[in-house]
């Protein structure tokens, strides 16, 4: 069950009983509030000198295009961790009772027959932690099993997502490094398994710049729709590292091998506009017009036969099933060594240390 209007006032009210919060604190609760009640940012970045209303408009226009609904739950979360003292014995704790996974980076919504699962991690371009993998792939097993007709994979703020965040190979340099690299790899394959499997049409809304594994996976996804300001990107050799998501399969078939090796041996950026002429995107909308298009849409295509449309996907989709899991199986194996290897430790430190940007 997601926070009801009646939660998030009780929440508003229990705010008002806070002992002078931090800042931090205030500006998190302010942003929330307003992305709850009146949706993305809206208004116009105030003047440099008004230090304390740029600081707000900052905190509200990182939320990016978070849903209202999830802005709502966030709020009466934040809260509840504000005011444990506060929260009624007869009431559940945060999270209790919801059938959809919660979590701060990959967040869950349903409305219109379709259910939208997006990386919230704004001010880290979307980059994608050892939690996040774990959290998508409950993501893409409930949306699976619930009674949407389709399944949406978008991203918040202003990138669709930067790819694996890579202070995820910190751990690398400090741990056990046989166990951790099994692990990671793991992780890995278990979340292109779940994409491999997905049971509905899933489709990917690029609503900017995609790097790395949010580049891959997309040769999984039934439709890929971007904004033209998005690229794609797979810098796979810069970082010593190979091609994951079961592109080195799917990318040769989508666009040819020579296509596909520019990209993922090369790690040569393609526009959104030339990813459509390869057949890797399906369509590319103006940046301006990308959310009201694409949802205009698909909310058409979401009044089609639920079980036509799942029965529909699994016909195309079948007979490559048992190929992708070995592909997937195989990157994974290869990969790990090269998450081993010198030429990738050094490129991690590289950009940890500041020296590399793409
Ligand atoms: C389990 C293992 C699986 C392995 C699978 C997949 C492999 C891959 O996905 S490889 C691709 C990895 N991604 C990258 O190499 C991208 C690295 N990022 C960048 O080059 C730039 O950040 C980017 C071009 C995306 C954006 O540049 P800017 O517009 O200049 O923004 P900033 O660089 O200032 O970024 C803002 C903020 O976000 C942090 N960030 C961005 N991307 C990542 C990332 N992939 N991992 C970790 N952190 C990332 C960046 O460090 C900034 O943080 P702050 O400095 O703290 O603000």
């Amino acid at each position: 069950m997601r926070a009801s209007q009646e939660d998030f006032d009780s929440a508003v009210d229990r705010m008002k009983l806070l002992e002078d919060p931090d800042s931090d604190t205030k500006l998190k609760l302010y942003a929330l509030y307003k992305q709850a009640t009146e949706g993305p940012c809206n208004v116009p970045r105030p003047e440099v000198l008004d230090i304390i209303r740029k600081a707000k408009w900052g905190a509200w226009n990182a939320l990016g295009s978070l849903p209202k609904e999830a802005a709502r739950q966030n709020y009466v979360d934040f809260v509840s961790s504000l005011t444990p003292s506060l929260e009624s014995s007869s009431q559940a704790g945060p999270g209790a009772g919801r059938s959809l996974p919660e979590s701060e980076h990959v967040v869950m919504t349903s409305e219109d027959s379709i259910t939208t699962i997006m990386l919230n991690r704004p001010a880290k371009k979307n980059a994608i932690t050892i939690q996040m993998y774990q959290d998508i792939i409950l993501a893409l097993k409930a949306a699976g099993k619930d009674n949407s007709a389709i399944t949406v994979f978008t991203g918040s703020g202003d990138y669709y997502s930067s790819g694996n965040d890579l202070t995820n190979f910190v751990s690398f340099a400090s741990g056990d490094l046989e166990k951790i690299s099994e692990e990671s790899a793991n992780t890995l394959r278990n979340v292109v398994d779940t994409f491999i499997d997905f049971p509905k049409p899933l489709v990917a809304a690029v609503n900017g710049p995609a790097v790395g594994i949010s580049v891959t996976l997309l040769g999984l996804f039934d439709t890929v729709y971007a904004s033209d300001r998005a690229t794609l990107h797979t810098p796979f050799t810069s970082l010593g590292q190979t091609p994951e998501g079961c592109s080195s399969y799917t990318f040769p078939k989508i666009m040819g091998p020579a296509k596909a090796a520019e990209m993922l041996i090369f790690g040569k950026k393609i526009t959104a506009r030339e990813a459509c002429a390869q057949g890797l995107v399906t369509e590319v909308f103006p940046d301006r017009t990308f959310q009201r298009e694409v949802w205009t849409r698909l909310r058409e295509y979401a009044k089609n036969s639920p079980n036509a449309m799942r029965i529909g996907k699994q016909l195309l989709r079948s007979s490559e099933k048992e190929k992708l899991h070995a592909v997937n199986a195989e990157e994974c194996r290869v990969g790990r060594e090269r998450w081993l290897s010198e030429e990738c430790a050094a490129a991690v430190q590289s950009f940890l240390s500041r020296k590399a940007r793409l």
